[in-house]
């Protein structure tokens, strides 16, 4: 029996795996993962030494804990194939952005435990985010086994299930617009002279230092910009430039963009 079995070994099946190894949560033989893409179970083997297979079934039977991390549009086939061999005293974990527990619990004919969650890609480096819920078949316990695991690659908070859809907008995606975000801060920068690989170090450096700036002092984000705008400088000069361009409800903009799509999938 494994402890812990992955369907679907792509991306994010893999930066789970990279900090849950490291953590020594479960050893690499202790972990099975499915996935029809011989490529990826190819590398997850490879990279990981876990024990792979092309049958999610496989992986259901012979798990204690299942890790769906497939893309939305697959989960209702997977479900179909896999909800005879699903055991009621068997956890669930998901990480499909969407797919509420009653959705989960509906399509698996039976009573079976789920957590939900939204982690990210920072998880790869080990500074995951992840949001998660669970329906009401979940003990104590298995809320604490859930929160190893998924602490394995980041922080976890749990939340109320109508709250997923915005963390998939703060947190799961937003991964991506900070990429943006530095693009965007290295583009100016080149335009201003600056050789490209070192503008992404200073633009990439300074998001993760004010990132850690807010998160290690506690203090609201609007009196560390404070601490940096001097009157009449050249940071006041910017924000001015961004406020007039709506930097700021375009952001919000995003976040809600994001939720909204996560209810239709
Ligand atoms: N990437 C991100 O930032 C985040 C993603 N998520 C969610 O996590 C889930 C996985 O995302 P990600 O890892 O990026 O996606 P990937 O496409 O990289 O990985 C999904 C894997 O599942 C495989 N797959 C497809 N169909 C099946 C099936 N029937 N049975 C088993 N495996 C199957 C895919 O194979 P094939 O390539 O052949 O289709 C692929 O290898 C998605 O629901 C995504 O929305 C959540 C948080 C963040
Ligand atoms: O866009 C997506 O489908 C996923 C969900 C969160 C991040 N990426």
């Amino acid at each position: 029996m494994y402890k812990l079995g992955f369907i679907g070994c792509g991306n994010m099946a893999k930066a789970m795996l990279g900090g849950i190894l490291e953590h020594k949560t479960y050893d690499a033989i202790e972990i099975i993962g499915s996935d029809p893409f011989e490529p990826s179970r190819r590398s997850a083997e490879e990279k990981f030494g876990i024990h792979v297979t092309e049958d999610n079934c496989e992986v259901v039977q012979n798990s204690e804990i299942v890790i769906l991390s497939v893309k939305p549009q697959y989960c209702e086939a997977v479900i179909r194939d896999i909800k005879k061999a699903a055991r009621e005293d068997q956890l669930f974990i998901t990480i499909i952005p969407g797919k509420t527990l009653g959705w989960l619990e509906e399509k698996m004919e039976k009573k079976v435990k789920v957590v939900r969650t939204m982690p990210n890609t920072p998880a790869m480096v080990n500074e995951g985010m992840t949001g998660a819920c669970c329906n009401e078949a979940v003990n104590e316990e298995e809320i604490e086994k859930a929160k190893k695991i998924l602490s394995g690659f980041g922080k976890v908070e749990f939340v109320p299930e109508n709250l997923m859809d915005i963390v998939t907008g703060v947190s799961g995606s937003s991964p991506a617009y900070t990429f943006l975000f530095i693009e965007a801060l290295a583009d100016g920068a080149v335009a201003g002279g600056m050789p490209r690989s070192q503008a992404y170090r200073f633009a990439a450096q300074a998001v993760l230092g004010s990132a850690k700036l807010l998160l290690e002092t506690g203090k609201h984000p609007g009196e560390l910009k404070d601490m940096v705008s001097s009157p009449g400088g050249t940071t006041i000069g910017g924000i001015r430039i961004l406020e007039k361009n709506g930097f700021r409800s375009s952001v919000m903009e995003a976040v809600l963009e994001g939720a909204r799509i996560a209810k239709t999938l």
